[in-house]
């Protein structure tokens, strides 16, 4: 793949991070990090446990500061875009999704999922009817659309995350163990609608422990230990 029909395009990437409350320890994670992932595809990012692929995810993101190096995301350089622009980018054409719900308490489980959908312009009762269908495809039950999702269980709550995450096309995507705590019916829903995506022409990051469900979805697997400074 050419770095033109690149969505998502990481290059030269150096990540440490030093520990000011620990002596100043120096902790170097990555060193010329690279990564394409086009239209339409999927990439796992692989790798021992601490070899960096939370740490590459928060980079692409914009959470974590890159020491230097390139993140294009759909024509934005995360690594160099100030909070604003991060914030639409994210708004419109990132979307993430991670095993933990973070809301405002008290905003029903309806409104947190059409939430992205508002944000972009949508009608509100478009946006409404858009999240009820994927709230009742996750199999979130009725009764509990008026509610706060803070009380629900673990896995109801990742799958409010996923309704969120998926009710809006975005066109790039970052997925961090989007089936965790999902049971089989679920993690099925979850792996269909990452199919959709990829069908769309989205381009998907993620991080999957579960074996089976990367190799039905992935494309392709990223080894994040080989970016390791000491390599
Ligand atoms: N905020 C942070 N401050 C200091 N060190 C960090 C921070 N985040 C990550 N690290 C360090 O960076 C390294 C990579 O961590 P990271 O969480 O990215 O690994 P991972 O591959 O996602 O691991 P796991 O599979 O266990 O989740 C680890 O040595 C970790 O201690």
């Amino acid at each position: 793949m050419t770095g033109d029909d690149a969505v998502i395009e990481v290059s030269d990437l150096c990540k440490s991070f030093v520990l000011h409350h620990q002596g100043s320890v120096r902790i170097d994670v990555m060193r010329g990090a690279h990564l394409s992932v086009a239209r339409g595809e999927c990439v796992a990012l692989a790798g021992a446990s601490g070899s960096g692929k939370s740490t590459l995810m928060r980079m692409i993101q914009g959470n974590y500061r890159a020491d230097a190096g390139r993140i294009m995301v759909d024509g934005t350089d995360v690594a160099r875009a100030d909070p604003r622009e991060i914030l639409a980018l994210r708004r419109a054409r990132m979307g993430y999704v991670s095993q933990f719900l973070r809301v405002v308490p008290r905003v029903p489980t309806r409104d947190v999922v059409a939430e992205p959908l508002l944000l972009n312009g949508a009608a509100p009762d478009a946006a409404r009817a858009a999240a009820e269908e994927m709230l009742a495809r996750l199999n979130i039950p009725e009764r509990l659309w008026n509610l706060s999702p803070t009380t629900f269980s673990g896995g109801e709550q990742q799958r409010v995350n996923i309704a969120r995450g998926f009710v809006h096309p975005y066109p790039v995507l970052l997925l961090d163990e989007p089936t965790a705590s999902l049971d089989p019916v679920n993690r099925d829903v979850v792996l269909d609608l990452v199919r959709a995506a990829k069908a769309r022409g989205a381009a998907i990051v993620g991080i999957f422990h579960d074996a089976e469900a990367r190799a039905q979805i992935c494309d392709r697997e990223i080894d994040v230990a080989q970016f390791a400074p000491a390599a």
